[in-house]
């Protein structure tokens, strides 16, 4: 018997990339266009696992798994913007500069009979202390661009992280470490 079917709830052709790190390749692309504002108060890990969740129900299927993600940067309670312009960039890039924060990486599982299984992997990150011609310099390259915290760690942002604790795959939006258990459970046949 092979794998079931899988599709995966994501514009992001990075975290297609990421799955297929664990030979597997979906057999449907279904973005999920939800509502992406956080409640009022929510704190950051509820607020990945809530949109993860919510991805996958939007793109929920009776054939096949759908696997859905959602990566939030966290300081300390706050939740920072996805980066969708230049102000913002520089904005969460000020705040993170020379501090540690947290990246919040959530998946969910939906199965064809309705019910979802989750994971969440937490990441440590802190940046060096970045000068203004460093932010400067940043915020030309247009690395920032659709990034949750105005930063993509895959590209030369990684030259400015000081420390990293947890999980890259997950900074970058699918941690597979937590992909891998998820699916394996599921009955997928990984690399
Ligand atoms: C912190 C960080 C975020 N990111 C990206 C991952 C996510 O694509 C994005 C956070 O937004 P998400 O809402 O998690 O994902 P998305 O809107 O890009 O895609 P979709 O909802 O369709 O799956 O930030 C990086 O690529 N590198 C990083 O270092």
């Amino acid at each position: 018997m092979g794998s079931p079917t899988l599709i995966l709830a994501s514009a992001s052709p990075r975290r297609r990339e990421l799955l297929a790190r664990l030979g597997m390749v979906p057999n449907a692309i279904v973005p999920a266009d939800i509502d992406e504002a956080p409640l009022k108060a929510e704190l950051p890990r509820a607020y990945a696992i809530r949109m993860a969740r919510e991805k996958a129900v939007a793109a929920a299927s009776d054939d096949g798994f759908v696997l859905a993600g959602d990566t939030v940067v966290a300081a300390g309670r706050r939740i920072l913007p996805k980066a969708e312009d230049e102000v913002t960039a520089r904005t969460c890039l000020e705040l993170l500069s020379g501090r540690r924060h947290r990246v919040l990486s959530a998946l969910a599982l939906r199965a064809p009979d309705g019910t979802i299984r989750e994971k969440l992997s937490e990441t440590m990150v802190m940046f060096k202390r970045l000068s203004a011609e460093e932010i400067d310099a940043y915020i030309v390259s247009g690395e920032w661009d659709g990034k949750a915290g105005g930063y993509a760690i895959q590209g030369i942002a990684e030259g400015l992280i000081a420390r990293i604790q947890g999980s890259h795959s997950g900074v970058m939006g699918l941690p597979l470490y937590e992909a891998r258990l998820l699916l394996k459970a599921a009955g997928f046949e990984l690399a």
